[in-house]
This record gives C-alpha cells, sequence and structure tokens, in this order.
C-alpha cells in the first residue's frame, strides 16, 4: 500500500512499554516463544538503551526520507519510530533534525531498515537508534510512500501499534494482541532465570542443574583420564 497515512492504530501501555523494556529483548523473544527477533543488521548505534514502544510504521522509498517528515506528525509520547524500505538501502535518511522533532513528541527511539547519519549527535542527545547502517549519504523527499501500514522489517512482520522492545541485543516485536500474555510468560522466564542465578553464582554446575549428565551418557559422551593414542 503507497501513498496512504493511517491516522488510528492501538498502543500499548506505559506500564506495559516499563515492563517489556525492563525484561529485555532475548526474554521476551524466547517468551513468546522465539518469535519476532530482527535480523542482525538492524543493531544499535548505541551502548546501554533499553527501550519498548509501540510502533508508527514507516514503508520508505530507498535514498528518499518524505515519508519520515510525515510520520513524526503521528507520533505520540512513548512511541518508536519503525521505517522499513521497499528496498535494500543504506543511505543516511535520518540524523539529528528529525530526532530533535521526534524527541519534542516524546518519542522513545528508532528501528530503521536503512541508514542514519549525525550518529555522535544522536547518542550525545540520548536518542535512541537501531539501523541497518551508519551512512552520511543524503537523501531526497520525492516519492510516496506510507506510514502505519504493515511493514516487514528485519523479516518480522510489524503491524502499527505492536510493541517494540530494542536493546543492546537487538530488536523483537510483540504484536498488539498478545502483549499481556508475552509479559505474563516473560516475567515467569525472569523469575526461573533469577532462580538458576542465585544457584550457579553458589558455584552449582549446568549440568546438575538442568541435570544434563543421564542425557549426555545416552548420547555417548565418555569421560577419560588422558588423550587416548592414537
Ligand atoms: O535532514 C536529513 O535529511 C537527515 C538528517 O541529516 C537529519 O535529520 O539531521
Ligand atoms: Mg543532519
Amino acid at each position: 500500500m503507497i501513498g496512504v497515512v493511517v491516522r488510528n492504530r492501538p498502543s500499548i501501555t506505559a506500564d506495559q512499554a516499563r515492563s517489556l523494556a525492563a525484561m529485555g529483548v532475548a526474554t521476551v523473544h524466547e517468551a513468546q516463544g522465539r518469535t519476532g527477533l530482527f535480523l542482525p543488521p538492524i543493531a544499535p548505534i548505541q551502548r546501554d538503551a533499553s527501550i519498548a514502544g509501540s510502533a508508527v510504521t514507516v514503508l520508505a522509498q530507498p535514498g528518499d526520507n518524505w515519508m519520515l517528515h510525515v510520520a513524526v506528525e503521528q507520533c505520540r509520547p512513548g512511541d518508536i519510530l519503525v521505517v522499513a524500505c521497499t528496498t535494500e538501502n543504506t543511505d543516511g535518511m535520518f540524523g539529528d533534525l528529525l530526532a530533535t522533532s521526534l524527541m519534542s513528541r516524546g518519542v522513545a527511539g528508532l528501528v530503521i531498515d536503512a541508514g542514519v547519519r549525525d550518529s555522535a549527535e544522536l547518542r550525545r542527545m540520548g536518542f535512541a537508534v537501531w539501523a541497518r547502517a551508519v551512512h552520511a549519504r543524503g537523501t531526497v523527499k520525492a516519492t510516496l510512500g506510507s506510514v502505519n501500514v504493515p511493514v516487514v522489517i528485519g523479516g518480522q512482520y510489524v503491524k502499527p501499534g505492536d510493541a517494540i522492545v530494542a536493546d543492546d541485543d537487538g530488536v523483537v516485536v510483540v504484536p498488539h494482541a498478545t502483549v499481556e500474555s508475552a509479559i505474563a510468560a516473560a516475567r515467569k522466564r525472569v523469575l526461573n532465570e533469577e532462580a538458576k542465578r542465585a544457584r550457579l553464582a553458589a558455584g552449582e554446575l549446568g549440568l546438575d542443574i538442568y541435570d544434563m549428565r543421564p542425557k549426555l551418557a545416552e548420547a555417548g559422551l565418555r569421560y577419560v583420564d588422558d588423550l587416548p593414542n592414537e
């Protein structure tokens, strides 16, 4: 769908966003059955940023950031701008000026399957970005795309209003309809990991905690004292 701006879309609550951000990408991804994870070319340009929010989606054309300017107006506090491209592109569609505009609307961050520039300034501003590339090449404003239509980005299908979680480990999407169940499953996982962490810190082995020895023996793993002679 090209040449459309959709005004209405669902949102997650601030509480849901806080929970998802605190639990992080790896836990949320595991908790929802190892789904939703973006492919690694889309990576953070900073360290130690951990955000979650509702997706405002953009379908942009390569080398063209027109639709990003259109999308800013559709953003609400806590949203995350999610920019997919109609074809592979690394041009610097986004920089400190667009970030300034998004920050003035309370946007939590940007996930973009293209390039960004002014990267040092973006870090200095504290505007969190996950991008395919850092690339200074400028873009034009000439071809229509769309705002708030479903997009495919990082190998995942993202609908406007889906929850996006992003941190140092990457980006994961949680479909809007399953946000509550994903949070509940992720909480369970966090509690379970806390118990394991305490046992590992006390020196217990994963081999014993996970009862791996019988299965390893069954698979044929042997322990010998010395390297056998050839
Ligand atoms: O203006 C642009 O085309 C992108 C950019 O560098 C900025 O937002 O600062
Ligand atoms: Mg700039």
